[in-house]
């Protein structure tokens, strides 16, 4: 059985380090991509639309979430999310390049502070406050081992 573990993150054709949904369009489908240093460009497509012409909540959260753990991936190459909270301060309009500034608050060990903020030129749409892990080396064979220790699912649930 191959080793789910094992699996090695390749940077799309520009550049960006995609999540295993996005590796078979090459590009990220959310809308984020690195600019410099910190700074993300992130533009929601209108198929994430809430209410009219704005983002829904969770696109919101899922950029959030995408920023952040890009910016420690640059440092540490295993990550995942264990907690996440967004201030939803303006509606966010979509098909709009917006700018995200990530910053990391702390980090010590596997325990990881984050934030981040995302504007439109002087105004500030939402902030995001996560705690990021480092990933234990048998993160996905022990998910793995716990999920086929389960009973099967039958046609009620
Ligand atoms: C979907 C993951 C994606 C990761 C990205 C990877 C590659 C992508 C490549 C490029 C991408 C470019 C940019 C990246 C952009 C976005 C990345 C998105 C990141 C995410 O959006 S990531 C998904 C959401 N986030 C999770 O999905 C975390 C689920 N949360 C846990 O994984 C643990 O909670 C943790 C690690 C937070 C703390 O855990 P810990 O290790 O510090 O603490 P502890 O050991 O005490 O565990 C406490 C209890 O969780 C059980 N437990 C732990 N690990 C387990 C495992 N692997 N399998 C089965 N059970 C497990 C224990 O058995 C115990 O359970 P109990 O209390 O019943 O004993």
């Amino acid at each position: 059985m191959p080793d789910s573990d094992s699996f090695t993150i390749e940077p799309s054709s520009s550049g960006r380090m995609l999540c295993g949904g996005c590796v078979p369009d090459g590009v990220c489908r959310l809308g984020v991509e690195p600019r410099d240093g910190m700074w993300f460009d992130v533009t929601c497509p209108r198929h994430w639309q809430g209410g009219p012409g704005v983002a829904h909540g969770g696109w919101i959260a899922a950029a959030f979430d995408d920023v952040l753990n890009t910016a420690a991936l640059r440092t540490e190459p295993r990550m995942v999310t264990k907690s996440l909270s967004v201030e939803y301060l303006r509606p966010v309009p979509v098909d709009r390049k917006l700018a995200v500034l990530a910053r990391i608050e702390r980090h010590e060990g596997r325990e990881w502070t984050v934030s981040a903020r995302m504007t439109l030129g002087a105004d500030t749409l939402a902030t995001a406050h996560a705690e990021l892990r480092t990933r234990r080396p048998d993160h996905y064979s022990r998910h793995e081992h716990w999920l086929a220790g389960l009973p099967l699912p039958t046609n009620e649930n």
